[in-house]
């Protein structure tokens, strides 16, 4: 579908500093990002974006290698090259490095003149490792204003300690108003749409819990191995890479009471209290509610693939995990008892994220003869690809004889019912930064609390080794057994990549 350019209202001049410039974050996903922005009519005159890494480079250089990953990363009909050259001059480059004195003074002098209009956003694109660095190099450099917003990338740390000696670092510099951790999944259309379907209708909210749900699934299932960031993956695996952060932030979504607003602090207070009643693993519940797998060779989208052992960057005998499922509980009153059923993996059959709601079954049948027909109603949030919302009810057949029903979907396609495009999940956020609303990005508390609850179960996974799955199925079988034990299923019926 060709997606004509909708023009939007500018927001304020800003300084975009992004640390990590050369690299693959940065050319994949931010300067496409703010190319669209740019795009859309967002980026106000005088506004910059500059790039910083320890690569020696002239401008010239930096700012064809910039052209060619926008060019490579954004849909041709989105592509303008007019709009693209009007980017490129607004792309400025300084070799630095994050761990010496190099090049700080020429990045002081990019800001010469320039007080707190443009805002002033340092990016932090680069290993978690540098934050502090960066963070003190900053203040040294008298480059931290008081207005002035740093972002930090994920992961914030690789346990409770790290996160927090992380926290300490950037906010011995940053006051924590001035502190974006981004978690992208905050930033996707859909994501943000739980908060409309939640809280912009009544239907749902009586619903929404333990009376009334039987249980909640989500899965983010992704065909791609490690794509080249073996080494940073090898230190992190599934748990830490994707649950920690993504996952527990839709449990958050579909978790969390009614927010006071959107506003300030509302939603991440709300969130935060979810993080503090996940009921913490023991050993126990450790090895009997939680699975990890690791894929072997096998096939995908049609393709051979290696296994995650042999992928580039794993050292020999890995144990890292590719894959989890587990169950967990939200130990409060509108939870008690409701498990959520988390997965998530690499090398699986289909990209497809989901949230699925399991309503639980009438209480008395008024059908006779119907009762295997009969199925509870189940709500499905696709998240991507094919945006939608689906809600199974049961339907009674068309035609004569009798009366025989059927579950049958109402299904809300955001493509059919919008036709508009979806910003990426960063357009977004990078413009929240500079709009200074940090609701959609994560607060110090909230990152703690979703470590301390993740480290019961990396501390009961120590003895445990990965269960083997062959890439291009499910997981390890073990993962269907989580849930089949307790009489439920996943969700598989709509599982490719074909609109329904
Ligand atoms: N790539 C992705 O899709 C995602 C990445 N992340 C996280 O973002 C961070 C960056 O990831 P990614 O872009 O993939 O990593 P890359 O390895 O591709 O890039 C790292 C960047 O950091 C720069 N850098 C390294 N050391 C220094 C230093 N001492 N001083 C200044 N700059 C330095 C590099 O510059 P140079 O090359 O010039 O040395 C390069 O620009 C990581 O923490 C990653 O986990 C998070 C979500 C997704
Ligand atoms: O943060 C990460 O997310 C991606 C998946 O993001 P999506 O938007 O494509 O669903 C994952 O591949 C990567 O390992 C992880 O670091």
């Amino acid at each position: 579908m060709s997606h004509p350019r909708t023009v939007a209202a500018p927001l304020p001049a800003f300084d975009y500093t992004v640390f990590g410039g050369t690299g693959d974050l940065a050319l994949r996903k931010l300067l496409p990002a703010l190319y669209l922005r740019d795009r859309a009519g967002q980026v106000a005159a005088g506004s910059r974006i500059i790039a910083v890494s320890r690569s020696v480079l002239d401008l010239a250089d930096y700012r064809k290698k910039a052209e060619a990953a926008v060019r490579r990363h954004v849909a041709a009909d989105e592509l303008d090259d007019a709009l693209l050259a009007r980017f490129v001059e607004r792309l400025d480059y300084v070799s630095v490095n994050a761990t010496s004195s190099e090049g700080w003074s020429d990045l002081a002098e990019r800001f010469v003149g320039r007080g707190d209009e443009p805002v002033r956003i340092f990016y932090l694109a680069t290993s978690p490792s540098l934050f502090g660095p960066i963070c003190d190099r900053l203040k040294a450099a008298g480059l931290v204003t008081p207005a002035a917003r740093v972002v930090l990338e994920k992961p914030i740390g690789r346990d409770l300690a790290s996160a927090r000696a992380i926290n300490e670092q950037v906010g011995a510099v940053f006051a924590e108003s001035q502190i974006y951790r981004i978690d992208h999944y905050l930033g996707k259309e859909t994501v943000q749409n739980l908060l409309a379907l939640r809280f912009a209708n009544s239907l749902f909210e009586p619903l929404w819990n333990a009376n009334h749900i039987d249980h909640v699934q989500i899965t983010v299932a992704e065909t791609v191995g490690v794509e080249g960031r073996g080494d940073y993956y090898d230190h992190s695996g599934a748990l830490r890479d994707m649950v920690q952060n993504h996952l527990l932030q839709l449990v958050c979504l579909v978790g969390m009471e009614s927010p006071v607003s959107l506003l300030q602090e509302a939603v991440r207070d709300e969130k935060l209290k979810v993080l503090r009643s996940l009921k913490p693993m023991g050993p126990e519940e450790v090895g009997a509610c939680t699975v990890r797998g690791q894929y072997r060779a096998g096939a995908v989208t049609g393709g051979a693939v290696p296994a995650y052992a042999d992928e580039p960057g794993i050292p020999t005998g890995s144990t890292t995990e590719t894959f989890v499922a587990l169950k967990l509980e939200i130990a409060n009153w509108r939870w008690a008892g409701v498990p959520f059923y988390l997965r998530t993996g690499k090398r699986l059959p289909a990209k497809m994220s989901e949230i699925v709601i399991q309503f639980r079954p009438i209480p008395h049948s008024i059908f006779p003869g119907s009762a295997g027909e009969l199925q509870a109603n189940r709500l499905i949030v696709r998240l991507q690809p094919d945006e939608s919302i689906r809600l199974h009810l049961m339907t009674k057949e068309p035609g004569p004889g009798g009366m025989r029903l059927r579950q049958a979907p109402l299904n809300l396609s955001f493509a059919e019912t919008f036709g508009a495009r979806f910003p990426d999940a960063y357009e977004r956020l990078l413009m929240d930064v500079v709009r200074g609303n940090p609701t959609l990005f994560m607060r110090r508390d909230e990152v703690e609390a979703a470590w301390a609850w993740a480290e019961t179960i990396l501390e009961g996974w120590k003895t445990q080794q990965p269960k083997p799955y062959i890439a291009g199925t499910w997981g390890p079988s073990q993962a269907i057994a989580l849930i089949e034990r307790d009489g439920r299923t996943w969700h598989e019926d709509d599982l490719s990549n074909t609109p329904f």
